[in-house]
């Protein structure tokens, strides 16, 4: 049983899908995938804090100094305000998720979450998913649970497709509808330029897209008869090699159309990348966040800066890094 005030902070990675191959619509409304997952060193922070009073707060930052804290005032500039788009009730990934531990624990108090969040919201990279990875295992940690990474990454799947992969992290396969996840390996890191973008895509807007493209096309199959498809084993192979050359030959997503059929904007971006001497340039998930592919960290700088002298706003990673792991903990 926590003392009220103890407190628990943990970090989660947003993602990249390296490949992300979408198959049949199921009646469940979800996509049979193949999805390729490569953490980066893009992380939320979640700090679960006991209180007396029960029930779930919640209060959302940008992380300072993250890109996403600088895009804020540019993003406010132009109408958009993403933070303020990040709903604070109930309906928070992160409130959902410790709403599920709270229930497997006898905690008679509550629990205040407090995020930090840098990965870009609504942008492609599981942000909310890693908010919702590390609040369970930041809620389990701090209410005595103990359940255990498999308990955790089954309670991950009821809250989102991507949670599972925030809470193991590194490199995996995803499928199912991306929940069933096999690790890869991947030895070597990868250098990535990461651009958000000062909007969001809503994620099944970008699926339906490809759904009415698959009905559209003469001669195509719809979206339910559209075959499962297979893990890539020339990305998982590039990856294991370590191969950055190999890996910006075969980076793929199905959802990369639809995202810039719904943003077009992105498309000189994405050719700004490859100007500025990317390998490859690839939309992350359902976008808009574009992950520009470098031959080494040197060149990672060296395409941000030249992006950044375009005004563009773009930021250096690595991958893999691993999944949610709790950084400190204070009191009972
Ligand atoms: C596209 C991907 C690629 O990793 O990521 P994002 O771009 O959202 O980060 C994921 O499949 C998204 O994962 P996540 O954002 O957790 O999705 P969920 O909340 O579970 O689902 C949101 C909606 O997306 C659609 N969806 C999601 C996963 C899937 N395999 N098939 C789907 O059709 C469904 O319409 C669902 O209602
Ligand atoms: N903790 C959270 N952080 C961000 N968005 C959240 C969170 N909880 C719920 N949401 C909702 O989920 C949507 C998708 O968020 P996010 O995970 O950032 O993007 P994506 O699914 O594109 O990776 C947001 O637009 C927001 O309405």
């Amino acid at each position: 049983m926590p003392g009220t005030r103890s407190s628990v902070t943990v970090s989660a990675p947003g993602k990249v899908n390296v490949s992300f191959l979408v198959g049949p619509l199921g009646a469940d409304g979800y996509h049979r995938v193949a999805s390729v997952y490569q953490a980066v060193s893009l992380l939320e922070h979640v700090t679960a804090t006991a209180t007396d009073e029960p029930g779930i707060s919640l209060s959302v930052e940008f992380t300072p100094g993250s890109v996403l804290a600088s895009q804020a005032r540019r993003q406010l500039d132009t109408g958009v305000d993403l933070l303020a788009s990040i709903p604070r009730d109930a309906t928070n990934l992160a409130a959902r998720a410790a709403a599920l531990v709270l229930a497997s624990s006898d905690w008679d108090g509550g629990v205040h979450l407090q995020l930090s969040k840098a990965v870009p919201v609504a942008g492609g990279m599981g942000g909310g998913s890693a908010d919702a990875a590390a609040a369970l295992v930041a809620c389990d940690a701090l209410l005595g649970t103990a359940l255990g990474h498999r308990a955790l990454a089954r309670l991950g799947e009821q809250l989102g497709a991507d949670v599972p992969f925030a809470l193991l992290g590194g490199v995996a396969v995803g499928l199912g509808t991306g929940t069933e996840l096999t690790p890869a390996l991947a030895p070597v890191p990868f250098h990535w330029v990461l651009v958000p973008a000062r909007f969001g895509i809503s994620t099944p807007q970008a699926f339906t897209a490809l759904d009415e493209h698959r009905r559209a096309v003469a001669g195509g199959a719809g979206p339910d008869r559209i075959p499962v498809p297979a893990p890539p084993a020339d990305v998982l192979h590039a990856l294991r090699a370590g191969d950055p050359h190999g890996l910006a030959a075969v980076l793929h997503n199905d959802l990369q159309e639809p995202a810039l059929t719904l943003a077009p904007q992105l498309r000189p971006v994405l050719a700004e990348g490859l100007a500025a001497g990317a390998l490859a340039g690839i939309v992350s998930g359902s976008g808009p966040t574009l992950a520009l592919l470098c031959i080494d960290e040197d060149d990672a700088e060296a395409v941000a800066t030249s992006l950044g002298h375009r005004d563009i706003p773009a930021v250096p990673v690595t991958g893999p890094v691993g999944g949610a792991q709790i950084l400190s903990r204070t009191g009972g």
